[in-house]
């Protein structure tokens, strides 16, 4: 199986400040890699080396056998839900177009091809009913389904995602996780998830990349999500329970990752929660 995404000995580090080293990772098609940490642990950063928008600071990154570049095709993005303004003119199917052409400066494909494209990018996530309707007027769940349709419209065999579920409420939530599950499954698009909640996306998880101060731990869910494995990364105690096929993380919180403006580990009454 050749990977999607292939990172080796890669490392990221702000001056004195080392958010991952040496973290090989060989991300398959369909496979689906949760990315977890607290505040500060270099999630989205990861994510930002994989668009090309920062470089490395060690080692390599390839998806689909290539270096790294920005605007890259093959990589699809799925950002933060942030709300529109609810007065913005930009209706459902402008901003699936968007993904299309939006980075082409509008030399894409001729309009009736364009047309039947945004319509079939609405209709996978199941957007078509509001296709005519502006952004800024649907609920933060129908927003987040076209910025998928959005990311996928170049066919991208890796899907970045980064906390696509946050602020949805559990229906929605349910229904991004099963959207992004069946475009892995049935194209075979390779995803790095990134997210603070590893329970919505638990039955979809493949691999768990854990980062935290500078670590990282990489394997199932069932080798990373331990008491043990999770006590070594946090160099503290920390429990995990499972309960009715959720896992509950006890006391990560009381150590999160923050750093002063000298970039040393600030002291715990200073740091940020996630
Ligand atoms: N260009 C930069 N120069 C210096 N430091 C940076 C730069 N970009 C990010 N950082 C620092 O790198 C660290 C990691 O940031 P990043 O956004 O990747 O963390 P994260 O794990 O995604 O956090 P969160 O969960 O809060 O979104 C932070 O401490 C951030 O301040």
């Amino acid at each position: 199986m050749s990977a999607v995404l292939e990172l080796r000995d890669a490392a990221l580090s702000y001056g004195r400040h080392h958010l991952w080293r040496g973290l090989d990772l060989a991300l398959g098609a369909g496979e689906l890699v949760a990315v977890l940490g607290p505040n500060g642990s270099g999630k989205t950063s990861l994510l930002r080396v994989v668009l090309g928008l920062e470089p490395l600071t060690g080692g390599s990154a390839l998806v689909a056998g290539r270096p790294v570049r920005r605007g890259a095709p093959d990589v699809g993005y799925v950002p933060q839900q942030r709300a529109f303004d609810a007065t913005s003119p930009l209706r459902a199917r402008d901003l699936v177009g968007l993904g299309i052409d939006g980075h082409r400066w509008g030399t894409g494909l001729p309009s009736r091809r364009r047309r039947a494209r945004v319509d079939e990018l609405l209709a996978s996530v199941g957007a078509s009913a509001y296709a005519d309707v502006p952004v800024g007027l649907l609920s933060g769940g129908e927003q987040q389904r076209l910025r998928i349709a959005q990311a996928l419209a170049d066919d991208p065999r890796l899907l970045l995602c980064d906390e696509p579920l946050l602020s949805l409420d559990i229906p929605a939530q349910r229904a991004m996780g099963a959207l992004i599950d069946s475009r892995r499954r049935e194209a075979g698009t390779g995803v790095l998830f990134v997210t603070h909640e590893i329970n919505p996306v638990l039955d979809m998880v493949d691999r768990v990349l854990y980062l935290i101060d500078g670590a990282f731990r990489l394997g199932t869910p069932d080798e990373v999500m331990t008491s043990r494995t999770l006590s070594e990364l946090y160099r503290s105690p920390v429990e995990v329970v499972r309960s009715g096929g959720r896992l509950v993380v006890l006391g990560a919180h009381e150590r999160s990752v923050a750093y002063d403006d000298h970039h040393h580990l600030a002291p715990p009454a200073l740091r940020r929660t996630s």
